[in-house]
């Protein structure tokens, strides 16, 4: 099947009025229903890409396609209909009294009658699993269940592509399972392309497709996940670590010897690899004892 690109990012340099240069050289792609990652450690640039791919900040030289169109060129209403950008801070992002208003307001600003905003509300709500809280108070929200509402409000608008800024951060490990559930499923069943923003190297691995790994304000590698956590010094390079199952197994076969071939970045990978070696080391010993008989 043919690959749509949805974004094709160029950008040769931005800075901030104060001069700081945040950005160079990052040239990037992102295909329609992918799901990838912008890894960096604080302070690399990934929430200024992201505000450059949703038009938020414009002074860059170089150019960013919005399904071939510059993002620039193109007036907010036609960004904001396809594109939808999550803050890291949803209290940034939510400021109508109930979760059911705050999530109406996107598609009632879109002009849809009532009976299709009241659709697309409660369509949204079940996609984040906060359905039952349509009636509460924003300031009542958990802070989890605030990403959640913001995720709603974009969803509700129809996006077809969200740009993600840290959507696990601040989360307890649990949060941050079922927010990356929840948009596996957007991704795969709605055909949601997803840019998140992140430095959770454990998680990445379970659910990104892709990884462009920026580090102070450049790209420095991108790829699969499997090809982008491969060595550790180059990781720790750029701030940043392999997943802690991968270090496990980096360390027993580079300290202890042991036979690993592959880098497995998951726990299930690696019991896999690890029943493999046990079951060679086991036949070996049977083979030892019979010839020694
Ligand atoms: N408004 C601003 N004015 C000047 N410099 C800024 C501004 N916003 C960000 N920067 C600088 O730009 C660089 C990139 O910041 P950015 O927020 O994009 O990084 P980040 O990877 O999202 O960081 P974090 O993981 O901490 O959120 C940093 O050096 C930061 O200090």
């Amino acid at each position: 099947m043919e690959t749509v690109v949805r974004f094709s990012v160029d950008i040769r340099a931005f800075a901030y009025p104060d001069g700081t240069r945040a950005l160079s050289d990052i040239r990037l792609e992102v295909a329609h229903g992918e799901f990838c990652g912008i890894l960096g450690s604080n302070g690399s640039g990934k929430t200024t890409l992201l505000r450059i791919m949703d038009g938020l900040v414009k002074e860059y030289d170089g150019s960013v396609l919005l399904d071939g169109r510059d993002v620039r060129r193109l007036h907010p209403r036609d960004i904001y209909r396809t594109v939808g950008l999550v803050f890291q801070n949803p209290d940034d992002q939510l400021f109508a009294h109930t979760v059911f208003e705050d999530v109406a307001f996107g598609p009632r600003n879109m002009g849809y009658a009532e009976a299709e905003v009241k659709r697309r509300v409660e369509e949204a709500l079940a996609a984040v699993e906060l359905a039952e809280l349509a009636a509460k108070s924003i300031h009542a929200l958990s802070y989890g269940q605030k990403k959640r509402a913001c995720i709603a409000g974009l969803l509700a608008m129809g996006h077809g592509i969200l740009l993600m800024d840290e959507p696990t951060a601040g989360l307890d490990p649990m949060g941050e399972y079922r927010m990356m559930e929840l948009l596996t499923r957007l991704n795969r069943e709605q055909g949601v392309t997803v840019v998140m923003a992140t430095h959770s190297v454990d998680l990445v691995p379970l659910f990104l497709h892709r990884l462009h790994i920026l580090s102070r304000g450049r790209l420095v590698r991108g790829g699969t996940p499997e090809e982008v956590f491969t060595a550790p010094a180059e990781l720790e390079s750029v701030k940043l670590r392999l997943p802690h199952i991968a270090e496990l197994i980096h360390r027993l076969k580079h300290e202890d010897a042991l036979p690993f071939h592959r880098l497995p970045l998951t726990i299930g990978e690696a019991r896999r690899e690890i029943v493999e070696i046990l079951q060679t080391v086991h036949h070996r010993e049977t083979e030892t004892q019979s010839n020694t008989r």
